[in-house]
């Protein structure tokens, strides 16, 4: 015996010395090439063929990894010998799963294939932008070669078919949250998730019926309408915008929806998506099936004053239309938005593109939910017809509503209620104006006792209409009032109006006192705005165009000569208080056409006017045919003063009549001068 341990040892020492000796001999790289070309032969010769389905694929988890691990939890559940359990966080349901490196056979079609779990630890981190896991998984499924082409496409079809099912029946909705604010977890995944288990279904939700009925048979029709999006050339999508006050059912009304459907949430919180391109990431990683939601969308990001950051920096803005708030950054559909320039905010651009625009199909059957308690204080372009598909107005409680909240609350079905109860509710309810989250409260604090839930909520009722109808009259009083105060100024307007043109029959009398000037009506820049008014020049005898604005402004920055791209706060504020941004200043050509638009003389700037000189007297001809008094040609050439008038009679551009006295004064002048 001794002997023979002797003899194993001598054997296990002249092994490890060849093995050294090997290693020595035949570097890695040369194993490894060894190694593949035996694997390459082994497979040539073997009667199967092998897929590995990696659980992350690049940087992107795998759909398919998913789907057979949930296909494959239910055939091991039942055929399996040693099992993984889990239950997620809150999940009602035990997963069952094959234990690492474990293998199951499963057929389909009458052919049996072999699926091995194949888990490896991953080798250390070499630099990566997120956290990877510390393993590496994944299944290998095992065909026979002759089976391949029968069954490969159609098994996997089948697979994802069925574990979708299965998502379906078992899984608990899952409600996702981007609150990481962008960073990814270790799987790639920017949203985070919790069972979604919310009771709220269309059967406890208070709205009328009709519109109940409505719109669940809209959210059916879409859900089945696969065929229709596909014949019409539609994406797979639908958008509802939800508003109404706060407390009448919107967040119950989109968890009824997932119930209903046995769709997942997408909570999207607009305040922490740093810019369109996140916008983009994160619906990239939402799955099908699911509804989008963001709620409150007026207070979660300022979007009509998002540009105001970006400083109007897009390029090549030439031809757009700035008056179009969807355009502001580059048009919807292009999917690229001027931030993607500076990267450094959402805008409503990119948010329409999030709903509408290519990316928005990157995916299928997926619901956008909007939800808002001021649907005056949206963007219209949010607004317009097809981009959301359903607006639906959540009111406060009428009473149909009222009795499904107390067949929920209190198990009362109408025929319960004595008549004289039910007539007294109907009779203040809509007067009442209480939203059903406050008939809630009221009913949940005697739920116990029904009939002193009834009486209570009666009570509440009641009082809310008195002080409403009360509100109403002193309301109506204050309106009245304010339509005589109205009435007054008008009355004291046109008596102004009535002065003041009498004034301009004798315009020196009393002029001060009717047209004070006011500033706030004239540019900052006002000796500026003047300067048309007097020639300095008496050696110039060029024409000089006032084009009587002093800012000018156009939609088409292709009409600036020498554009610069505007990289200051400062904003156009048009009537309603909207702000338009700035994308670029320069200066631009006057162009002087004749009737027929022929263009017959272009000039450019010189200094802060634009200067006609001799080339394009001739083109000014009929401006000096036929004599006219000094005061016409002072009011036709925008006021200049007499020695002006007097230059222009000595070089025979103009011909004046006779010289009006010095008596008859300009109102125009005395205002622009006083
Ligand atoms: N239409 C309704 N049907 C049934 N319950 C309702 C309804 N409206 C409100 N409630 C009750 O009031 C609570 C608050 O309602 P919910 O959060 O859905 O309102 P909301 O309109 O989304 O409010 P907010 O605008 O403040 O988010 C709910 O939990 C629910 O119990």
């Amino acid at each position: 015996m001794k002997e023979y341990w002797a003899s194993l040892a001598s054997l296990l020492g002249v092994l490890a010395f060849c093995q050294s000796l090997l290693q020595v001999i035949f570097p890695p790289e040369l194993r490894f090439a060894f190694l593949k070309l035996l694997n390459r032969i082994f497979n040539v010769f073997s009667t199967y063929c092998y897929f590995d389905i990696t659980e992350i694929d690049g940087v992107n988890t795998n759909e398919l990894y998913n789907a057979v691990q949930l296909y494959l939890s239910s055939s091991v559940s039942i055929s399996g010998s040693r099992l993984s359990l889990t239950r997620a966080l809150n999940s009602s349901a035990i997963t069952f799963g094959l234990s690492n490196n474990d293998c199951i056979y499963d057929s389909f079609n009458g052919v049996t294939v072999l699926w091995e779990h194949v888990v490896a630890p991953r080798q250390a981190q070499t630099f990566s932008w997120r956290p990877m896991p510390e393993e590496k998984r994944g299944f290998t499924l095992r065909i026979r070669k002759k089976d391949k082409s029968l069954i490969l496409d159609l098994y996997l079809e089948f697979i994802m078919e069925k574990a979708n099912d299965i998502r379906r029946k078992n899984q608990d909705r899952l409600l996702y949250t981007n609150s990481r604010g962008g960073s990814l977890d270790s799987r790639g995944h920017p949203w985070e998730s919790v069972p979604f288990k919310h009771p709220s279904t269309f059967e406890t939700l208070a709205i009328d019926p009709e519109k109940k009925m409505e719109i669940m048979e809209d959210l059916i029709s879409f859900a089945n309408g696969q065929s229709f999006y596909q014949k019409t050339g539609r994406a797979w999508k639908r958008g509802y915008l939800l508003y109404g006050p706060p407390g009448t059912g919107k967040s119950s009304m989109i968890a009824a929806m997932a119930n209903y459907l046995g769709y997942d949430i997408y909570d999207l919180e607009l305040t922490e998506v740093h810019n369109n391109s996140e916008l983009r990431k994160l619906l990239m990683k939402t799955s099908s099936k699911s509804i989008i939601v963001i709620e409150d969308i007026d207070c979660s990001i300022s979007l009509s004053n998002r540009k105001k950051n970006n400083g109007g920096s897009g390029s090549g803005s030439g031809s757009r239309n700035y008056y179009d708030p969807e355009m502001r950054c580059g048009g919807s559909g292009s999917g690229s938005g001027c931030e993607d320039g500076n990267n450094s905010s959402i805008t409503l651009s990119g948010l329409l593109n999030f709903t509408d625009g290519l990316w928005s199909c990157c995916g299928s059957e997926r619901i956008f939910v909007f939800t808002t308690n001021h649907i005056e204080k949206l963007d219209p372009a949010l607004l317009r017809s097809g981009r959301m598909d359903m607006h639906i107005f959540m009111n406060f409680c009428s009473y149909p509503a009222l009795l499904i909240l107390l067949k929920n609350y209190l198990g009362y079905e109408e025929s319960d209620l004595e008549e004289e109860m039910l007539k007294e509710l109907k009779l203040v309810v809509d007067k009442a104006e209480m939203t059903p989250a406050d008939i809630s409260e009221v009913l949940i604090k005697n739920k116990r006792i029904k009939e002193k839930a009834v009486r209570e909520l009666l009570e509440a009722l009641k009082i809310k209409a008195e002080r409403n109808v009360k509100n109403g009259a002193n309301r109506q009083k204050k309106n009245s009032d304010e339509i005589e105060e109205e009435e007054e100024e008008v009355v004291e307007e046109e008596e102004q109006e009535k002065r003041a043109l009498e004034t301009i029959k004798n315009p020196v009398a009393d002029l001060d006192k009717v047209f004070r000037f006011d500033y706030s009506y004239q540019s900052d820049d006002f000796p500026q705005a003047l300067a048309a008014l007097t020639l300095n020049d008496c050696n110039d005898s060029s024409f000089y165009v006032d084009s009587v604005a002093t800012a000018h402004m156009t939609n088409d920055a292709g009409k600036l000569s020498s554009q610069k791209p505007f990289n200051g706060f400062d904003m156009i504020y048009v009537g309603g208080g909207t702000g338009l941004p700035i994308s670029h200043f320069g200066t631009i050509e006057v162009a002087i056409k004749d009737q027929n638009q022929r263009t017959i003389a272009i000039r450019h700037k010189r200094g802060q006017l634009y200067a006609l000189d001799d080339v394009f007297h001739e083109a000014l001809s009929t401006i000096k045919m036929g004599g006219l008094p000094s005061s016409l040609w002072h009011q036709r050439l925008r006021h200049p003063n007499s020695k002006s008038l007097a230059l222009l009679k000595k070089n025979n551009f103009i011909d004046v009549t006779h010289w009006v006295t010095k008596t008859k004064i300009c109102i125009s002048c005395q205002m622009g001068k006083s």
